[in-house]
């Protein structure tokens, strides 16, 4: 097993007013050298209160344990969104061996919640809003770190409806196999994870697997492709997988910092014809890639290889 973790870092210098540029400028440098070492990273002092945190990792707690019933009250639509909101057990077919909880941001309109436990809604809506800001804060923070003009990111990526928050609920590993979430890269823009003490967490280095060992106060951030496809490769969405434990389920929530499916995504002039290199990618529309990704629960690919990644859109020079 690999003996080194993902960096730690601490942002508060972002979060208090007037704290010092000098300090601002140190927690950049760190993360861009996480964004670009590792396209991983846990951040410390977020911002989110650590008791809202975990009030809403006992919530998720208690909802997976209603009785299915209950929770398909609240199975997505039938032509809905993609990824459909709402809640869903991975089809027996699929590699992954989980149920989760999504609810969109409520500027989608189409944010559903479940009635039971009672407060559920309140504490996910104060999640949300939470997450929203520190995507924006650390989107910002990642278009300075790429060296883009200010507010590069944020311009681009002006609309929220699409970002999303899931709590995933995964059931005891088999004696046969203890894949969770097979190996992936997030699609979006921004991802953040925080995980129960049972941790599962993993992200691959050097052909190595890490270990992110879960921690109470800490947030995980990686990279999506978005940010990989707009920077040419400059910072690499990285890949990860989660492993379940026997005998006992593993919780989790992860809040995607997306972008509006009708965006079109091709690399930055910044990174191509400003610096003299070419595109790496073709252009696309996010939504067209996000459904590309979404045939897997419909359709899934008798081999992996077969999975749509980003690769779809590249260029071979
Ligand atoms: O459950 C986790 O810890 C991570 C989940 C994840 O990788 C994802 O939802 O994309
Ligand atoms: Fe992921």
């Amino acid at each position: 097993m690999a003996s080194f973790d993902i960096p730690t870092i601490c942002v508060s210098p972002f979060l208090i007013s007037q704290e010092d540029e000098d300090r601002k400028k140190k927690v950049m440098e760190r993360i861009r050298e996480a964004c670009v070492k590792y396209s991983f990273f846990q951040i410390e002092n977020h911002g989110i209160p650590l008791e809202l945190l975990n009030r809403a990792m006992d919530l998720y707690k208690i909802f997976f344990d209603c009785s299915d019933e209950d929770k398909l009250l609240v199975s997505p639509k039938p032509g809905g969104t993609v990824p459909p909101a709402g809640y869903l057990k991975s089809p027996q077919h699929s590699d992954e061996k989980n149920e989760h909880l999504l609810i969109l941001n409520a500027s989608s309109g189409v944010s559903v919640y479940p009635k039971n436990p009672p407060q559920f809604k309140q504490v996910l809506e104060e999640m949300i809003s939470h997450f929203t800001k520190l995507g924006v804060l650390l989107e910002s923070i990642i278009s300075e770190c790429l060296g883009l003009p200010p507010n590069t990111l944020a311009k681009f990526n002006n609309d929220r409806s699409w970002d999303f928050l899931i709590g995933l609920h995964y059931f005891p590993a088999t004696e046969a196999e203890d894949n969770g979430k097979s190996a992936h890269e997030d699609g979006n823009c921004i991802t953040f994870v925080y995980q129960d003490e049972v941790g599962g967490l993993e992200v691959k280095k050097d052909g190595q697997w890490i270990p992110i060992a879960p921690s109470k106060h800490k947030l995980v951030v990686n990279i999506g492709d978005v940010i990989q496809a707009l920077s040419n490769n400059k910072f690499k969405s990285a890949t990860h997988r989660v492993v379940r434990p026997r005998g006992k389920s593993r919780y989790s929530y992860a809040f995607y910092y997306n972008l509006q499916g009708n965006k079109w995504v091709e690399p930055l002039p910044q990174f191509t014809k400003e610096i003299g290199e070419s595109a790496k990618y073709k252009g696309f529309f996010y939504k067209e890639y996000v459904q590309l990704r979404a045939r897997k629960w419909t359709h899934p690919p008798s081999r992996p290889e077969d999975l749509i990644h980003l690769t779809h859109y590249s260029i071979s020079n």
